[in-house]
């Protein structure tokens, strides 16, 4: 199986702080991935390499067989890489149609109406597609963003802590969601998430960084069980053993 993805040897610093430190990483087609650190670990610094938005000091990107470090964000999305961030990037006084529509055009879609109704149905945001923007709840702003992201029929979809800022009862549902489309489109899924419940549920595979590093990668029951991510990542209070 070919890897959609692959990172070798990464590292980035700024200044004194060492944000990568020889990051190496395969991601496969078809599969969701989680990366969990805790704040500073070194995630966003990866997804900004993935996408174009950081240049690594070294290193390299592989999408497929294409080396992609120094190309330019537009050129990556172009490429299949598409990205959801922390914050929705929306156009707040368009509605929610209107706001796909501009998407659907952006990615040269063949018949952006039909892509449109589609998306809305898709991501259960057809009830909302004549509301502005910037009035929405949290939960729905989230998913029109991935739905944006994912008109440019993109083979690997990256989300910047896609459930940031929901409610709690809410964020299984938009999560629900999310995962469902990216499923029928065919997309491989790399999410930044604090939340374990939600990785636990959603990740087939995790992925936890630590100070620049990667500490383990495995499935999620491996990794979120392993002593040095409860410490480092959970943040659980583990007595050293005793020398
Ligand atoms: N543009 C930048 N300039 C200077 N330092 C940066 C920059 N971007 C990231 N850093 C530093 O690099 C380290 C890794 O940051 P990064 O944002 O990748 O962490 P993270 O794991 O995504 O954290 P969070 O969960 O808070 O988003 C941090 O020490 C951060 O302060």
């Amino acid at each position: 199986m070919r890897a959609v993805l692959t990172a070798q040897g990464l590292q980035k610093s700024f200044g004194a702080v060492r944000a990568a430190t020889d990051i190496s990483l395969t991601f496969d087609p078809d599969t969701v991935v989680s990366l969990i650190g805790a704040n500073g670990a070194g995630k966003t610094t990866f997804l900004n390499m993935v996408t174009g938005y950081l240049r690594p000091d070294s290193g390299q990107i592989l999408f497929g067989e294409r080396d992609i470090v120094g190309l330019s964000p537009r050129q990556i999305t172009k490429l299949g890489i598409s990205r959801s961030f922390q914050i929705p990037q929306l156009f707040n006084s368009l509605s929610v149609r209107e706001n796909l529509l501009l998407a659907e055009s952006i990615a040269a879609t063949d018949n952006p109406q039909a892509a449109t109704d589609e998306a809305l149905t898709r991501f259960e945001l057809a009830p909302y597609a004549a509301q502005k923007a910037g009035l929405l709840p949290e939960g729905i702003r989230k998913l029109l963003d991935v739905s944006m992201a994912l008109s440019s029929r993109s083979k690997l979809l990256l989300l910047d802590e896609p459930t940031s800022g929901v409610s709690a009862d809410e964020k299984f549902a938009i999560m629900d969601v999310v995962m469902g489309a990216a499923r029928i489109a065919g997309v491989t899924v790399i999410f930044v998430e604090h939340d374990m419940d939600i990785v636990a549920r959603f990740a087939g595979r995790v992925v936890a960084f630590y100070d620049g590093g990667i500490i383990a990668d495995g499935s999620p029951d491996t990794v979120l069980r392993a002593e040095n991510v409860r410490r480092y990542v959970i943040g659980e209070e583990i007595p050293h053993a005793a020398a």
